[in-house]
C-alpha cells in the first residue's frame, strides 16, 4: 500500500512557551511494497514521523496519504486506517498482557471482528512467521519466553493484523546478536511473503544496508539525504556532519582502498568485503 507525505510539518505543544518543531516541510512518497530505513540522529523527528503515518498525531502543515486517502479528511475512519497500518513500538514486548501467547496474538483479529476459525488462522500464520511452534508455545505464558522470543510473540501480534504497511520502531533494540539476527531474518521473510511496505527505524546502518530498498535520513526535523544505500553511504561527509557514519565495512573498503588496494568503495556488507577482499587476494598470489 503506498503512503505519500506532503509539505507535513508538524510542533508539539504549539502557543506554548514549550513550543517545538520537531518536523519541518517534508516530502516523502513510498510505493506499495518498498522498504524504507529511517534513519536519524535522537532527536531527529523518527518517532513523530512515523505516528503521523497512522494517525496518532496530525499534522500541524501538510498532509498524509494512505492508500490515496487523505488522513485529515473529515470522514475517515482512522480506526479502519490503523488495521492497514500496524505499528511496532520500541520493545514491543512491554506491551504483552494475555495470560497466553494465543491470546495475546489473537487479540488484534478478534477485535477486528474475525471468527474463531479465522483467528486462529491467522494466529497460526503469524507465528510461523516469527519462528514460534504453534503447537509447542500457544498455551504458554508469554512471560515465561525470552527476551527475544518475547518480542517476536509481539511482532505476531501485529502481523496478525495483516497490515498492509508495517512500521517498525528500532525492532532489534536491546538484543543481543543471536536474537537480532534472528528478527532481522523474520523481518525480511515477511517482506518477501506478505510484500507489504515496511518502514523501519533503525541506529544500525548496518541493518539497513541488508534490508531497505531505500534509506531516509533525517535531522533536525528536515529530509537530509534519500536514496539507495549505497547511495546515501557514499556521502559520507553529509552522514558525520549530522553525527551519523557510514556501515563499518564502507570505512575498512575505503581505507584499504586508499592504502592501494584494487577495492570497490561502495561496500555495505560484510558478504561483500568478503568477496571484494578474496578477490584480489587471489590475484595477488597468482
Ligand atoms: N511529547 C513531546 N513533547 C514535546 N517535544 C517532543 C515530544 N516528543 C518529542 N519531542 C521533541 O521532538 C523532537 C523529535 O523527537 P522524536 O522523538 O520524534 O525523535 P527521534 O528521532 O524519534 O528520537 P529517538 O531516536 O531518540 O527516538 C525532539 O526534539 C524531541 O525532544
Amino acid at each position: 500500500m503506498p503512503v505519500k507525505i506532503e509539505n507535513l510539518s508538524y510542533v508539539y505543544m504549539p502557543n506554548t512557551p514549550f513550543q517545538k518543531k520537531a518536523l519541518e516541510n517534508i516530502s516523502i512518497n513510498i510505493a506499495d511494497g518498498e522498504f524504507i530505513g529511517l534513519i536519524g540522529h535522537t532527536g531527529s523527528g523518527k518517532s513523530t514521523l512515523i505516528q503521523q503515518i497512522n494517525g496518532l498525531l496530525k499534522p500541524t502543515e501538510g498532509k498524509v496519504y494512505i492508500d490515496e486517502i487523505c488522513l485529515t479528511d473529515k470522514n475517515v475512519e482512522l480506526k479502519k486506517i490503523r488495521h492497514k497500518v500496524g505499528i511496532v513500538f520500541q520493545y514491543p514486548e512491554h506491551q504483552l498482557f494475555e495470560e497466553t501467547i494465543y491470546k495475546d496474538i489473537a487479540f488484534g483479529p478478534t477485535n477486528l471482528g474475525l471468527n474463531p476459525e479465522q483467528v486462529e488462522d491467522r494466529v497460526k500464520r503469524a507465528m510461523k512467521f516469527v519462528g514460534i511452534d504453534y503447537e509447542r508455545y500457544k498455551d504458554k505464558s508469554p512471560f515465561e519466553m525470552s527476551g527475544g522470543q518475547k518480542r517476536r510473540v509481539a511482532i505476531a501480534g501485529v502481523l496478525a493484523m495483516e497490515p498492509r504497511v508495517l512500521i517498525l520502531d528500532e525492532p532489534t533494540a536491546g538484543l543481543d546478536p543471536r536474537g537480532r539476527n534472528e528478527i532481522l531474518n523474520q523481518i525480511k521473510n515477511m517482506h518477501k511473503e506478505y510484500k507489504m511496505t515496511i518502514i523501519m527505524v533503525s541506529h544500525s546502518m548496518e541493518e539497513v544496508a541488508q534490508l531497505a530498498d531505500r534509506l531516509i535520513v533525517l535531522d533536525k526535523g528536515r529530509v537530509v539525504l534519500e536514496g539507495a544505500p549505497r547511495e546515501v553511504f557514499s556521502k559520507i561527509d553529509v552522514l558525520e556532519k549530522i553525527g551519523l557514519a557510514a556501515p563499518q565495512v564502507t570505512y575498512l573498503a575505503r581505507n584499504l582502498r586508499s592504502k592501494g588496494f584494487d577495492i570497490k568503495e561502495d561496500i555495505m556488507t560484510i558478504e561483500e568485503a568478503k568477496h571484494e577482499i578474496l578477490r584480489v587476494l587471489r590475484r595477488r598470489t597468482l
